[in-house]
């Protein structure tokens, strides 16, 4: 697969090209801040760059019409209402968390959800390396909407290198359950990538999750 990269010289596109390397996959396009090179048109562009850069990354999309897998996060509604309508015209693959376990997790939110009620106390918590930019993270907003409540007390830490942990704890009077994940690589991300850029070439234009994409 021919594949291009917007954030190439971040955390995540490093990982990205080092994994897609590793599986034969040849990069042919990359944009940073720095500037963009193309070897040769894309089949995929994977976008982990920054909410600041999103306007640039629907310009890329609408002038090559090329798939799009974005991981990006701090993306507000309007930036969804660009991706629903580049998504008119090409595949478009979304996820605040290419992990399979942080999908496993929002699966278990859900059965929670039929068993706890107003009476129980529910927190989240993330914390991430000390050089991320937004706070609360994307997984933390995406997990708390999967929780029927108007509140939620969000807890954020910034501390070293860590690569992403994310904590809901459901409290009654009586007991307390906790569901957690934590990555310690940016593998757990780069192999959601990975599967959802290759599945994006067999895909109609139109809006996938990283969960449509596997289930
Ligand atoms: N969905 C997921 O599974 C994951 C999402 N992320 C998200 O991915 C994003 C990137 O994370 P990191 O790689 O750690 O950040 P980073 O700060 O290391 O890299 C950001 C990249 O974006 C580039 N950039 C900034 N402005 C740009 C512009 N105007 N045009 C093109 N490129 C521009 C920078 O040059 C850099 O290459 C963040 O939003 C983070 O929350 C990170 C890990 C997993
Ligand atoms: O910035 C990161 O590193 C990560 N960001 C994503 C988020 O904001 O949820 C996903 C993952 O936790 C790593």
């Amino acid at each position: 697969m021919k594949y291009g990269i917007i954030g190439y010289s971040g955390r995540m596109g490093q990982a990205i090209e080092e994994l897609f390397s590793e599986a034969g996959h040849q990069l042919v396009y990359q944009k940073d801040e720095a500037g963009e090179k193309e070897l040769e048109k894309p089949e995929v562009i994977i976008d982990f760059s920054l909410k600041e850069a999103f306007a640039e990354t629907v310009k890329v999309i609408e002038q090559k019409q090329v798939a799009l897998v974005i991981g990006t996060t701090g993306l507000d509604q309007d930036d969804f209402a660009e991706l629903k309508r580049l998504a008119e015209e090409v595949p478009v693959i979304q996820s605040f968390n290419f992990s399979i376990g942080i999908n496993i997790l929002s699966e278990l939110i859900n059965k929670v959800n039929q068993y706890v009620d107003q009476d129980w106390d529910i927190e989240i918590s993330e914390t991430h390396h000390r050089f991320k930019k937004d706070k609360p993270s994307g997984t933390a907003i995406m997990l708390g909407d999967l929780i029927d409540r108007d509140e939620l007390e969000m807890h954020s830490k910034r501390l070293g290198s860590e690569f992403g942990e994310h904590e809901v704890d459901f409290a009654s009077t009586g007991e307390v359950l906790t569901l957690k994940h934590r990555a310690y690589s940016r593998e757990a991300f780069t192999r959601g990538v990975l599967i959802s850029a290759e599945a994006a070439l067999d895909l109609d234009a139109g809006f996938y999750t990283f969960k449509d994409i596997l289930n």
